[in-house]
C-alpha cells in the first residue's frame, strides 16, 4: 500500500508521516524532499529561481514517478500538491493507494507557521501575524476542497503525534 498523508503547510505531514512509516515498517518519503534531492535545489531556490510553475510541474511530475514505482510507502505532499494538475485525480485513482487529510485549525496553523516562515516561500514575504492569520484563512479555505477528497480526514488539534499516528493505522487497516 502507498499511505499519501495530505494537509495544509505544518500541518504535521513530515512529522507523522516519519512515525507512522516506523511503525508500519514502511519507507518514508517526503516530495518536498524528494524534489529538492532530485533537482539539488531547495524548493525556495526553485520557487524564486523559476517560480510556481515550474515547482508545480516537477511536483507532479515525481509524484505520478512515485505512485507508479514504489509499494509498502508512506508519502507526506506538499502542503499544496493536491491543489494542482488533477493531482487529487491521480491519487484517488492511484491502485492501493489511501490518502489522509491531516486536518488542523487555522489556529494552529496561524501559531506554528509565525514561528516557521522562512522555509516557506509562498508565506515567507509576508510580514505582519496579523496579514499571515488573514492569508493562512483564505488560502485554507480554498484548498479545502481538494484536501477533503482524501479517502480519510483526522482532525489533529491538541492530540499529541504518537496519538494521531494510532488513529491513522486505524484508519488504514
Ligand atoms: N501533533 C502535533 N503537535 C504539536 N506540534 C506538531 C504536531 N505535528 C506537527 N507539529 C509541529 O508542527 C510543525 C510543522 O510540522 P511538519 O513540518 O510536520 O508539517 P508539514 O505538514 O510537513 O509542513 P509543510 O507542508 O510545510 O512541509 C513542526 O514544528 C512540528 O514539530
Ligand atoms: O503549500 C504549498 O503550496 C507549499 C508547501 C510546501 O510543502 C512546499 O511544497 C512549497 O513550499 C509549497
Ligand atoms: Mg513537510
Amino acid at each position: 500500500m502507498v499511505v499519501i498523508l495530505i494537509g495544509y503547510m505544518a500541518s504535521g505531514k513530515s512529522t507523522l508521516g516519519r512515525i507512522l512509516a516506523k511503525k508500519l515498517n514502511y519507507e518514508f518519503l517526503d516530495l518536498d524532499d524528494f524534489i529538492e534531492k532530485k533537482e539539488n535545489a531547495a524548493v525556495s531556490d526553485i520557487f524564486n529561481l523559476k517560480g510556481e510553475i515550474h515547482f508545480r510541474a516537477l511536483e507532479t511530475q515525481y509524484l505520478k514517478e512515485l505512485l507508479a514505482s514504489k509499494n509498502n510507502l508512506v508519502l507526506s505532499l506538499g502542503g499544496g500538491t493536491p491543489c494542482y494538475s488533477n493531482n487529487m485525480e491521480t491519487i484517488l485513482n492511484a491502485d492501493n493507494t489511501k490518502s489522509i487529510y491531516l486536518k488542523a485549525s487555522i489556529p494552529t496553523l496561524i501559531t506554528r507557521l509565525k514561528n516557521e516562515k522562512s522555509t516557506r516561500p509562498l508565506i515567507a514575504h509576508i510580514e505582519t501575524d496579523d496579514l499571515l492569520a488573514e492569508f493562512i484563512g483564505k488560502h485554507l479555505f480554498e484548498r479545502s476542497q481538494f484536501y477533503s477528497l482524501a479517502n480519510a480526514t483526522i482532525t489533529t488539534d491538541n492530540k499529541i503525534a504518537n496519538d494521531i499516528v494510532e488513529e491513522l493505522v486505524l484508519q488504514l487497516f
